[in-house]
């Protein structure tokens, strides 16, 4: 049996999920979170009801315990010892791998890869281009090699699967000679939500991916929209950084650098300033005071402007990508919505959406409204262009990738 653990790592946290390969059965899911506060959280979870009745314990499906968790060390610490008190065992399921999410890979990485040392090294020196992620994926590597010495362990990057994106799309329009010595371009990012979300596309409507023209907008805390001809990225929103693009939980997206210039000449703000304000105090959190969508529609529902404007902005930036990329391909077959917003945010997709029956584009509010967790068509009948939900599963995604090359 081929049992993987997929590690996803942010600055403070990290997600993990434990699959059985041979069946893609997820046998545990969770979450250690608040890393390096007074007090830290873990949250483990089994679906019971599809793990064999030999691994059962009678331990509750979802366990949580609040207690301090001062590294990613300790965090894993932490997650192997919730599998050893409520299961399923590592004993019974040893790992055949553990694959990590890695969000950039510059130029050098664009296939799942191996860690060995300069793997590593490469991955750090890549950090300055994704200081909000790089480091944290780091830790999370060096963390699960010292807990699992002597299984491989598979990087797979965000940026792999944009790839495929012509210099016309990637190219920034400044001096080359510059751009070609700091690779400044754009990378893109989410890519293994935007492969896998395409990929579960095209077996919904059940036509070959090579035959489709799709839009995929990844809207969780940090959201991007990509352009996918025939299986292939073409064109996406985020940049050099997870930065560009659309308006995210607490980063600007889109801005004219002259802002930053400005800003920088008239208040003497610092670069390592600037960086926090558009990573971690713009986007809808700046805006609103509330970084999480939820926040933003509640608040905006009992009357408070600035989260309506903050909504307003949302919706402006996204329904201009979905026009550009429509343009980029010239026909779209399938849009698909997908991560904690998209997934979940019916208003998101309604006002997205609004407006664009001239250009083939026709919600069917019934559907939208549905409450699921499974992939669903939410657009009307007599549509052109087909509206799915899909979930995203980047873990599973990585998992297989993983298992590719072990
Ligand atoms: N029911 C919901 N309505 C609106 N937004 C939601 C809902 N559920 C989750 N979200 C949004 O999804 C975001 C998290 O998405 P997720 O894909 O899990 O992000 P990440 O993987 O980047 O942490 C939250 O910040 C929240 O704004
Ligand atoms: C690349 C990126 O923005 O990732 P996340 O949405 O997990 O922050
Ligand atoms: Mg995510």
């Amino acid at each position: 049996m081929s049992t993987i653990l997929v590690v996803n790592s942010g600055s403070s946290s990290f997600k993990y999920q434990l699959i059985d390969m041979d069946t893609e059965q997820m046998l545990a899911t969770g979450l250690v979170e608040r890393i390096g506060e007074s007090t830290g959280r873990s949250v483990h979870t089994i679906p019971w009801d599809a793990v064999p009745s030999v691994d059962r314990t009678d331990a509750p499906q979802t366990t949580e315990r609040d207690l301090p968790i001062p590294d990613h060390t300790a965090g894993f610490r932490v997650m192997l010892d919730a599998f050893e008190a409520h299961g399923p065992s590592l004993k019974r399921h040893p790992l055949r791998a553990v694959g990590h999410r890695v969000v950039h890979g510059g130029k050098r990485f664009f296939e799942p890869t191996l860690i060995t040392d300069l793997v590593k090294i490469n991955i750090e020196e890549l950090s300055e281009l994704a200081p909000l992620h790089n480091p944290a994926n780091l830790q999370g590597i060096e963390a699960a090699q010292k807990a699992f010495p002597d299984i491989p362990h598979v990087a797979v990057f965000d940026t792999a699967f944009h790839q495929t994106l012509s210099p016309a799309a990637y190219s920034y329009a400044i001096d080359t000679t510059l751009a070609d010595k700091h690779r400044l371009r754009k990378y893109g990012f989410h890519g293994t939500s935007h492969k896998f979300v395409s990929e579960q596309a095209a077996a919904f409507v059940g036509r070959p991916l090579g035959e489709l023209n799709q839009i995929v907008l990844h809207l969780g805390n940090g959201a991007s929209a990509t352009a996918v001809a025939g299986g292939r990225s073409v064109e996406t929103s985020m940049g050099l950084t997870p930065l560009e693009g659309l308006v995210m939980g607490t980063r600007s997206g889109d801005i004219d650098p002259a802002v930053l210039i400005h800003l920088h000449r008239r208040t003497g703000i610092s670069f390592d300033e600037l960086d926090t304000l558009l990573n971690r105090k713009s986007g809808l959190l700046g805006m609103s005071g509330a970084g999480d969508m939820r926040d933003v529609l509640e608040r905006s529902a009992g009357g408070d402007e600035k989260a309506s404007i903050a909504f307003d902005v949302y919706i402006h930036r996204l329904k201009g990508y979905i026009g550009n990329y429509l343009a980029q391909l010239g026909h779209v077959d399938v849009i698909s919505f997908t991560a904690g917003v998209g997934e979940n945010a019916a208003a998101v997709r309604k006002a997205a959406l609004s407006g664009l029956t001239r250009l083939g584009i026709r919600l069917s509010d019934e559907r939208n409204e549905e409450r699921s967790r499974d992939a669903r068509r939410i657009s009307a009948d007599d549509s052109d262009v087909t509206v799915l939900v899909i979930p995203t599963n980047e873990e599973l995604e990585i998992a297989r990738q993983t298992l590719s090359v072990v």
